[in-house]
């Protein structure tokens, strides 16, 4: 079985770059780790970035997760290839551009790209953004699935994904304590649904309501509260139509061995308990 530790980073193509730039400092919060040639390294945390926008295709995204040590890579290496999961080893070079010591490359069942890294790099500097979006770190990522059922199967079969709850047959699925580092949202094609960082408090996501709006980003969802995780939430659009989100509050799941996911209908009630409807983002809502 693959172990994930954590969610490392995205990788994200961007039409343009300037304008990446421009949204992830001044409307989501992030700071500038590094400008190097045509990419643009992020940070939301101690981590030398989350983020990477590169110059690119907008449909070329990628999800990075922590592995815990290199022998644990190859042994997943070897588990993808044996599942009929084409492998590719980072090169040098690869490996530079993501700040890890190595990492491999696959396609989960929907064809969503996926890397597997080790020694993701620190900084010894704080994480400090010139936009006080009250950002605490990068928590999960929305995954597109075409098949839930199957993905589901292959997340927690193959890679030790846990279902925390379920929203009709929607898994949210966490790699550690947190509620979800994962969650599946159906669509057509590959890609990554949304980008949610953890923000301080209510007041934030509130703020940051506001602040957005008055900068004219659209607000895709919220703010509103998950039944599921219990998180207070925002979510907007940013560039190339990538939906990021704020949360505030997402619940541990205390006891490992004992929690058993929740099934929610799969009706709007289950997205928002405030009675908030989003725009397009997640289904049933949609
Ligand atoms: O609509 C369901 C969303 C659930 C949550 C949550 O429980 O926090 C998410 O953040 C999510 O799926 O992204
Ligand atoms: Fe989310």
């Amino acid at each position: 079985m693959i172990e994930l530790k954590d969610l490392s980073y995205v990788r994200l193509g961007a039409s343009n770059l300037e304008e990446a730039g421009s949204f992830a400092t001044k409307c989501l919060g992030l700071q500038v780790g590094e400008q190097s040639g045509k990419a643009l390294y992020l940070r939301s945390d101690d981590r030398a970035h989350t983020l990477c926008y590169f110059e690119g295709d907008p449909t070329d995204q990628t999800v990075g997760f922590e592995v815990e040590d290199e022998s644990k890579l190859n042994a997943a290496a070897a588990t993808l290839d044996q599942l009929g999961h084409p492998v590719h080893a980072g090169t040098p070079t690869e490996c530079a551009l993501r700040k890890v010591k190595a990492f491999i490359g696959f396609k989960d069942p929907t064809g969503n790209q996926i890397e597997l890294a080790v020694r993701p790099e620190r900084s010894g500097k704080r994480y400090f953004a010139s936009r006080d979006a009250g950002i605490t770190g990068f928590s999960h990522v929305g995954l597109s699935t075409t098949n839930p059922a199957r993905d589901e199967q292959f997340w927690t079969q193959v890679c030790n994904a846990r279902v925390s709850d379920r929203i009709g047959d929607i898994a949210l699925m966490r790699v550690n304590a947190i509620h979800h580092t994962i969650a599946l949202a159906p669509g057509r094609s590959p890609g990554i649904h949304h980008v949610n960082h953890q923000v301080e408090s209510n007041d934030d996501v509130l703020r940051s309501y506001y602040h957005l709006s008055g900068q004219r980003v659209p607000i895709v969802f919220g703010p509103g509260r998950h039944p599921t995780s219990g998180a207070r939430f925002l979510y907007f659009k940013g560039p190339d139509g990538m939906v990021f989100e704020y949360s505030v509050g997402v619940d541990e799941i205390e006891d490992e061995a004992t929690h058993r996911p929740r099934q929610f209908g799969f009706e709007p009630s289950s997205l928002c308990m405030w009675g908030s409807r989003s725009a397009g983002v997640l289904p049933p809502n949609s």
